[in-house]
């Protein structure tokens, strides 16, 4: 850039057209207050009459700027900038703007873009511009002496509804106006940038230890960032980090603005909250769902309750939970509804918000777990019209939200959604797509210009929803800086299985381990600590909990094929078996795969910490893994023997002493038994040469093993 010399007494004022103060509108107003910026808003909450904006109108604007720049029309020490709000935000304070100008030598200069609109036979009347310049104008920013941009403008009259880009060309390109009122145009993108087909053009540089906005194509810093057509969304994102919101040194620098502070109120004035929780889908760990529900820290007396069931699956247990609990909150409804009133029952219960004068809905799908009861009130003191907790699947890149938009509306992974997702970067992001969890004011749902809605085209309801959020100009936001909870993954949930929750072991690790695994597992490998060796070389570990024994046995008496007990077994590939239980396999119960699994993620580790040195190539090999039932009317015992495997593993399913009395297992040659079995508890041992065993009697009752014969 030149080095110019700006006259001393030149001042600039920044004119803008709004007539509503949607959130772009309040992004830009922080942005001029943030730059030190004198500005004048024109139209403010009285009725647009531009046309609708999303094909051509707008000469209302430029009617208004004509007036507004009337008292200033003999004023040569006056620069004007007139810029749009909405899609807008301002980078630079008035002296890097006037400089800027000052260099044009210009005494307008407007801002310009690589398409030629509305009428694109124009293209070919406007000057060439060298290195890929951007040649055609924008009216969306243009700078000028205030004397000269109000001789542009009563040039001609333009009705409210005309275009007012097409008005401004026809100005430019004619070139008696242009020369008498010394009109350039920002073809390197100086002052303005207009983002539209230009998104490649532009990054996001750290200098100073803040973001700044770099047109890499033409090496400038425009002063001026417009989102113009459908790079809304890009702009969305820049604005995330730029002017000063975010940078790696400080974190989100704005975050802590216009926030409320719940924690002063007495409960009796708590907002209002509708919370709204939606059962649309067959989804494992309900019980925790709903667990975690009833622990929303939150005062009871000021939440409405509300369950929306559009699946059978969860009905009796949301009916149950309600009447267990529903009568310690403000109120309580329950709507069971159908797949068919998906999108109704959804707009039923804004209605419902609306008539209770609630503060805010609290949408809440059954996927969402939340594990941070202060969730909510985390939310409300961010105070903004929708934002959701960022929810991720454990483990993997899946999450509540999408930090772009494809072309056409889909899912686009934007440059800092991994960063996002795991908590390298921690804010609150402005996002094209929230889903599953949001809270929202209730004033968005009074008012039918910032409504959402669940029905839009052919989308599917959640698309929809973002969808007519982004047309009606709402921002929605993420917030990641805390954790606040998970989604469970529901989509190869099979509601025909007897607790088919355990066979969720690889989709929903997280929330299988936490049900499933037993509370001292991680005791296991505390160094201070020795393992519980109850006979030689026979370990004995907390592995799994009493839920998980009870949920086992069910499914195995559920499906009841236990084996004969006899040598013949047509399980096996040699039909024959010489020490044979009254067993079933896991492959007869469709869980080959997840017990695999659970050997490689929680026994293996057990096997190398205490039996040093012998380490498994991989996932351990096991093919004999089964269940036991020894009574004394089918199966009482089992003769001594070997195990065919390297060591084998022995979990009690149930009680000895309460569910079965006898039983338990004998090493003979250390002339060792272990009878006190504890439920969830599992031993340890080789499986041949030394450990050569046998299953004591079970005199009364029913006892159940889970056994593997494991070849590491
Ligand atoms: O009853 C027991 O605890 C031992 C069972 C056993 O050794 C086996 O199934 O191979
Ligand atoms: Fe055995």
């Amino acid at each position: 850039e030149k080095d110019v010399s700006v006259k001393n007494d030149l001042n600039l004022l920044v004119l803008t057209v709004a007539s509503e103060k949607t959130d772009g509108y309040k992004r830009f107003i922080e942005s001029a207050n943030l730059n030190g910026l004198k500005t004048k808003v024109l139209g403010l909450d009285k009725p647009w009459k531009g046309g609708n904006m999303k094909s051509v109108g707008g000469g209302y604007k430029l009617n208004l700027y004509l007036n507004a720049l009337e008292p200033y029309k003999n004023n040569d020490n006056l620069a004007v900038l007139l810029t749009d709000a909405y899609d807008v935000v301002l980078l630079a304070n008035s002296s890097t703007i006037l400089k800027k100008f000052t260099a044009f030598d210009a005494q307008i200069v407007i801002s310009t873009e690589r398409s030629c609109w509305p009428d694109k036979k124009l293209a070919d009347h406007y000057p060439t511009v060298e290195l890929d310049g951007y040649r055609f104008l924008n009216s969306g920013g243009v700078i000028g002496y205030a004397s000269q941009l109000y001789k542009l403008l009563s040039e001609k009259p333009i009705k409210d509804l005309d275009d007012d880009q097409l008005h401004l060309t026809n100005l430019f390109l004619n070139t008696d106006v242009r020369k008498k009122l010394n009109i350039k145009l920002d073809n390197y993108a100086s002052l303005f940038q207009n983002l539209y087909l230009s998104e490649d053009d532009v990054k996001m540089r750290l200098i100073n230890k803040s973001y700044v906005l770099e047109n890499t194509h033409f090496n400038s810093h425009p002063a001026i960032l417009h989102g113009n057509g459908i790079s809304k969304l890009s702009l969305n994102s820049y604005t995330n980090y730029i002017p000063n919101q975010w940078s790696p040194e400080s974190g989100c620098s704005k975050c802590k603005d216009n926030t409320i502070d719940l924690s002063m109120l007495k409960n009796e004035n708590y907002p209002i909250v509708l919370l709204s929780i939606f059962i649309d889908r067959a989804t494992p760990f309900f019980d925790e769902f709903l667990e975690k529900i009833k622990n929303i820290d939150y005062p009871k007396s000021r939440l409405l309750l509300s369950f929306t069931t559009l699946v059978e699956y969860h009905k009796e247990k949301v009916d149950k939970f309600i009447t267990e609990v529903g009568n310690q909150y403000n109120a309580s409804f329950v709507f069971h509804k159908t797949p068919k009133e998906n999108i109704h029952a959804r707009h039923f219960v804004f209605s419902l918000c609306t008539s209770k004068s609630c503060d805010y809905l609290f949408y809440i799908e059954n996927e969402v777990h939340l594990d941070n009861p202060q969730t909510l009130k985390i939310l409300i003191e961010n105070n903004k019209k929708i934002i959701a907790p960022m929810l991720t699947r454990p483990f993997k890149a899946w999450s509540n939200f999408w930090g772009a938009l494809s072309k056409d509306g889909f899912y686009a992974r934007s440059f800092d959604y991994m960063d996002i997702v795991n908590y390298n970067k921690t804010g609150i992001w402005n996002v094209p797509y929230i889903g599953s969890c949001y809270l929202m004011k209730g004033s968005i749902l009074e008012n039918k210009n910032t409504r959402p809605s669940y029905k839009e085209d052919n989308l599917d309801y959640d698309m929809a929803f973002s969808k007519s959020l982004r047309e009606k100009q709402v921002f929605m936001y993420i917030d990641n800086q805390y954790n606040f909870g998970h989604l469970i993954d529901s989509e190869t949930f099979d509601t025909t299985l007897k607790n088919p929750e355990v066979y969720q072991l690889l989709e929903n690790r997280y929330d299988w381990e936490l049900r499933y695994i037993h509370p001292d597992y991680i005791e296991n490998f505390n160094p201070e600590k020795k393992p519980a060796e109850p006979c030689p070389d026979v370990f004995w570990f907390p592995i799994v909990t009493e839920r998980f024994c009870q949920e086992f046995i069910e499914i195995m008496e559920n499906f009841g094929q236990w084996s004969d007990g006899t040598n013949n077994d047509p399980r096996l590939d040699t039909g024959y078996e010489a020490v044979p239980t009254r067993d079933i396999h896991m492959k007869q119960v469709g869980l080959h795969k997840v017990w695999l699994k659970f050997l490689e993620l929680f026994v293996s580790r057990l096997q190398e910490h205490v039996y040093l040195g012998y380490y498994s190539d991989g996932p351990p090999r096991s093919l004999m893994n089964f269940v036991v039932k020894y009574n004394p009317f089918g199966q009482a015992s089992l003769r001594p023997h070997h195990d065919s495997s390297t060591y084998t593993i022995n979990i009690a399913l149930n009680s000895p002493g309460k569910d079965y009395q006898g039983g338990g297992c004998h090493f003979l040659r250390y002339k060792c038994k272990v009878t006190e079995m504890k439920v969830g508890w599992m031993l340890m041992h080789p499986g041949r040469l030394t450990h050569y065993h046998e299953g004591l009697e079970v005199t009364n009752g029913t006892r159940y093993i889970m056994i593997s014969f494991v070849d590491p």
